[in-house]
């Protein structure tokens, strides 16, 4: 999808630096622009420090230094801007039942907006959209826990989208799946129309759904380009631990 030049980037992370409370940095320094309507895989190795940067998309955690920016909102503590950025930053975890706790699928997706104020035929409308999204209308009314794990997921990435969000992170999306879920989830996140960041091990994965990719390592970004070229670089990916499945090869 090609960026939307006219509004402010979807994300706007500038030096993010972040020291754990054990001392141990984790971020260095980190730039990551990502337009609006654009796909970005966010790759790099156990450790290098993903997670960390993913947390102080939406104020989890609090930067030691720099800034980011939520469609020209920044990031701060204050209560009202934490929720707004927090509707804005839907990031969809890797395990779905850490989203998903009521007695039925609707009522899950329902609870977000639920609690921005909607209520009524706008809410429902809301719920409708969201599970349509993702293929999942037919189940409105079943228990969570009665879905199958990629049925689940997807589920979660609906209570996120219910919030209508300015970017959707996720973490590891086809961490679990089939091979058939697996395609059907790449299939239903191509054809959102939101601004994705996408942690993934899964390089295949970030190359069917990305243009983009970052990779981070230690804490630092050590590249940023189109995925193909990124994943075309054997010693690149070998200098930061990322191994393409065997037997699989990337051209240019
Ligand atoms: N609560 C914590 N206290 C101290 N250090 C931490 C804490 N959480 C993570 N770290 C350290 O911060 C660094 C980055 O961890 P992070 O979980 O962000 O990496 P990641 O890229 O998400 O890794 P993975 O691919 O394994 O999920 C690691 O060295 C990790 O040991």
């Amino acid at each position: 999808m090609i960026g939307d030049v006219q509004s402010p980037p979807s994300l706007d992370v500038r030096d993010v630096r972040y020291a754990y409370p054990d001392g141990h940095v984790a971020l260095h320094g980190v730039d990551l622009t990502v337009p609006r309507g654009d796909r970005v895989a966010l790759l790099g190795p156990n450790g290098a420090g993903k997670t960390t940067l993913v947390l102080h998309l939406n104020g989890i955690l609090v930067a030691t230094g720099g800034s980011v920016t939520v469609g020209g909102l920044p990031v701060s503590q204050d209560r009202a801007t934490l929720a707004e950025i927090r509707r804005r930053v839907g990031i969809v975890f890797q395990d779905p039942d850490d989203q998903l706790f009521l007695p039925t699928v609707a009522e899950d997706v329902a609870f977000g907006p639920a609690n921005l104020g909607l209520r009524g035929a706008e809410l429902a409308a809301r719920v409708d959209e969201a599970l349509a999204a993702v293929g999942m209308a037919e189940h409105r009314d079943r228990a969570p826990h009665h879905l199958s794990f990629g049925q689940r997921r997807r589920v979660a990435v609906a209570t996120v989208l219910a919030m209508r969000p300015e970017i959707l992170v996720l973490d590891e999306p086809s961490s679990n799946l089939d091979p058939a879920s697996r395609r059907e989830l790449a299939g239903i996140l191509r054809a959102l129309p939101v601004t994705l960041l996408m942690v993934t091990h899964d390089l295949p994965y970030a190359l069917e759904l990305c243009d983009r990719s970052v990779i981070l390592d230690q804490g630092r970004i050590v590249a940023d380009g189109a995925t193909t070229d990124l994943l075309a670089d054997s010693d690149l990916l070998a200098r930061h631990r990322l191994e393409l499945p065997y037997g699989f090869t990337v051209r240019r």
